[in-house]
């Protein structure tokens, strides 16, 4: 009995599925039956070149995108038949499509609460918390395009956050920033792991990856490396993230 409840609160722990995930565009394989699971409060690293295949990936996980092949479960729901719950549990943040420029901090928090489904009260207190938390109070009714690049990707985190999803995917949300930054924003990350949310992210910047929880290293739409940082260096035999990257997604 005890051997089973454990058992199940194992499988309870994996928040994300992942069985043979493939994605094709006429006859290009851009995701390649790819199997994996993240557990619940996880920091997962998702790494790859360029065209790897992670965006493509990450649609399939978020419901926006059919899979070809293949399956999975995020948050209890499955990507295929139960895409609107998926997107219900989930945030999203992506550095390509985050907060509109033209809208001022406090009009991009009320409009994606609303697009969350938070009531009017909820939207109220969580700008109020969020404005006092990212230090905002001057700037709340600055358009978010005037604002510096690091302090939109912290807010656009914030946003992706309102509505307390259990997981929160993060593509590339980094790009651009410098080091004390992205630090920053790390300790976010952080933060927001160590409250339940699971934390799964797209980087190019390696000490990011050392960051990771695990990390799982993507090369031509496979999975060709997945482990905590430490064993991934100790296993290719290397000192960094970096040296592993170049040993496996640079060929
Ligand atoms: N809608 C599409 N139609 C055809 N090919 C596509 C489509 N979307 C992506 N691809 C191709 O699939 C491959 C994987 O792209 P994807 O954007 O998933 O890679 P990525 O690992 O996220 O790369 P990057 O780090 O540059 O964002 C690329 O070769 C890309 O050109």
């Amino acid at each position: 009995m005890f051997l089973w409840n454990w058992l199940d609160k194992m499988e309870q722990e994996n928040i994300i599925q992942v069985q043979n995930l493939t994605k094709k565009f006429g006859s290009f394989t851009a995701v390649n039956s790819i199997s994996f699971n993240v557990k619940k409060g996880e920091i997962f690293g998702f790494l790859g070149a360029n065209g790897a295949g992670k965006t493509t990936a990450i649609k399939m996980l978020i419901g926006i995108l059919a899979p070809t092949e293949g399956d999975a479960i995020v948050a209890n729901f499955n990507v295929c038949r139960e895409a609107e719950e998926v997107k219900k549990h989930i945030g999203y943040m992506s550095q390509k499509f985050a907060l509109y420029d033209d809208l001022t901090v406090q009009e991009n928090i009320t409009f994606f609460g609303g697009i969350y489904g938070l009531t009017r009260k909820q939207i109220h207190s969580k700008s109020q918390q969020l404005v006092k938390e990212l230090s905002l109070q001057e700037v709340s009714n600055s358009l978010v395009g005037s604002l510096p690049l690091g302090w939109k990707q912290k807010l656009a985190f914030s946003v992706a956050m309102l509505h307390s999803p259990e997981i929160v995917f993060l593509d590339e949300p980094t790009g651009g920033v410098d080091p004390i930054t992205r630090r920053q924003f790390w300790e976010m990350l952080y933060k927001a792991a160590h409250e339940g949310t699971t934390i799964f992210v797209t980087t190019h910047y390696m000490d990011e990856a050392e960051y990771c929880d695990r990390v799982s290293i993507m090369v031509d739409g496979k999975i060709e490396a997945l482990d905590t940082p430490n064993e991934l260096k100790k296993q290719f035999v290397v000192e960094s993230m970096n040296e592993v990257f170049l040993k496996l997604a640079r060929g």
